[in-house]
């Protein structure tokens, strides 16, 4: 689990893919890893999700996780499919001890102190933090690191190039997840380069807020 969260905080950008046919997994993914970042969260909004991150995962050249995870049975469908990490929109003690029983790391969405709080209860470190934009952004989550050291967030909800300083300039912020790299039309009309751009130019700006060693 620590190696996804490794892996995810040096990709600092979580690309949050909602994919109507599990056809175009493989070459949204090629258009990821082309763009330089291959990442992803396939999110269980669509019944495609399952086979998607199969296709996804199967290719061996990206880290895939699942998104929308609702229910321990959406963990299992996603871990058996090739999911390394699984992601909610809020935090369920039933989703995330499956995760655990599964081995596989648990990204909640937390928001309130309470929910930080049963997150740390369940021996969590890192947090989502959803959705930042409508719940405080970046102020709100400097509020909650300065209050619970050590542990970490991705905000994701309204993060876009215009505020992502914003959020990666606090050390406490591991990565941040958007769709704004993988809009649906692009990737419904097989727009896979105008992808490959967008991912580009995000990982550009992120590279050059990449604090000094
Ligand atoms: O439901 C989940 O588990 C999610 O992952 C939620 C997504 O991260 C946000 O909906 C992305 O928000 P936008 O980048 O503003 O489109």
């Amino acid at each position: 689990m620590s190696d996804v969260l490794t892996q995810l905080a040096q990709a600092r950008l979580v690309p949050v893919v909602v994919l109507d046919d599990a056809a175009d997994a493989d070459g949204l993914a090629g258009a990821l890893v082309d763009g330089g970042l291959p990442v992803a969260e396939v999110t269980f909004r669509t019944a495609a999700a399952p086979e998607a991150i199969r296709r996804m995962a199967d290719r061996g050249d990206i880290l895939i996780g699942a998104g929308t995870v609702l229910t321990p049975a959406q963990v299992d469908k996603a871990v058996d499919a090739g999911a390394r990490y699984v992601v909610s929109p809020g935090l369920s003690r039933a989703v995330v001890e499956r995760c655990h029983e599964r081995g596989v790391l648990a990204l909640p969405g937390t928001v309130t102190a309470t929910e930080i709080q049963a997150a740390l209860e369940l021996g969590l470190s890192t947090v989502k933090f959803f959705p930042a934009g409508t719940s405080g952004g970046a102020p709100a989550i400097k509020g909650f690191a300065a209050v619970f050291g050590g542990l970490s967030f991705v905000p994701t909800g309204g993060v876009s190039p215009a505020n992502l300083q914003d959020y990666l300039d606090i050390p406490a912020v591991k990565a941040v997840g958007g769709s704004w790299m993988v809009p649906q039309k692009l990737v419904a009309a097989h727009e896979f380069q105008a992808v490959t751009d967008l991912v580009s130019e995000a990982v550009a700006l992120a590279e050059k807020l990449r604090p000094s060693v």
